[in-house]
């Protein structure tokens, strides 16, 4: 059975932060303590509006990070000029469209299919390893793998959004998507939009490597503290992964 790793992500510590331009919440200190609890990885997304994580929290990252770091940007020029000189384990290149209030849907591979296919070539060239955080869908897996990516982030965002039968059917896109992604020799991932309520089905998808989940351990932090939220999400994603669940859906 594939092991699960949790990636934590940092992001919305620094929303927190920026919200009142204080130095606190620190994500730096949010990433080590993240680490001490179990995170397997630390996730931190560059958005080109700089609303969360600043140029300077990625720099000051890097070095202390002991895990791996996984860095999400756009597919720019100057994202992909700041990823080769901060050297993280991995970037997972996602789609970014300024006046959105959070990542919706995947990278459209097909769509600039000669962008995403250079960008991947120039991470690699510097020695990362590239995710694409794409839909769900068996045409843009594949365009994953010809454009040279290694890995894959599945965008659970409309699985967590739905409820009931249509959630079961999202759940079993997820499952099928990420079943092909592994037949077709891809690392598989998975993220967005997930928490202690809706982990448990995904974590039980055996193809899966890796969740990256941010939001929800911030907000469940407030009320049990960040090292508990981390520790409990982990210990839901191992109850998932052994089935050791009725299943809601
Ligand atoms: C790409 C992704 O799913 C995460 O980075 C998520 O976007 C968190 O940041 P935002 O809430 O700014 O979208
Ligand atoms: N790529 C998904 C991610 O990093 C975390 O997303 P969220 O849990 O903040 O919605």
């Amino acid at each position: 059975m594939t092991t699960l790793e949790l990636g934590i992500n940092i992001d919305h510590v620094a929303t927190l932060r920026n919200a009142r331009g204080t130095v606190y919440p620190d994500p730096l200190k949010a990433a080590q303590l993240a680490e001490e609890a179990g995170a397997d990885l630390i996730t931190l997304h560059l958005r080109e509006d700089r609303r969360h994580i600043k140029d300077a929290d990625l720099l000051a990252l890097r070095p202390l990070i002991k895990t791996r770091m996984n860095l999400e940007c756009a597919v720019t020029p100057e994202m992909l000029d700041i990823a080769c000189r901060v050297n993280p384990h991995d970037v997972c290149l996602v789609p970014e469209k300024r006046e959105e209030v959070t990542t919706e849907g995947g990278l459209d591979i097909l769509g600039k299919f000669e962008a995403v296919k250079s960008a991947t070539k120039q991470l690699k060239d510097a020695g990362i390893r590239v995710s694409l955080f794409i839909d769900p869908e068996e045409k843009q897996i594949q365009a994953a793998k010809d454009v040279g990516a290694t890995v894959v982030e599945l965008h659970t965002g409309r699985y967590a959004d739905l409820s009931g039968i249509e959630q079961g059917k999202e759940l079993e896109r997820i499952r099928k998507a990420a079943q092909f992604a592994k037949r077709i020799g891809l690392r598989v991932n998975a993220g967005h939009g997930l928490h202690e309520g809706n982990v448990m089905p995904i974590a039980a998808i055996e193809e899966l490597s890796e969740l990256n989940i941010g939001h929800a351990i911030v907000a469940e932090a407030l009320f049990k503290g960040w090292q508990n939220a981390i520790e409990d999400m982990k210990a839901l994603m191992v109850r998932g992964r052994h089935k050791d669940h009725i299943h809601p859906l």
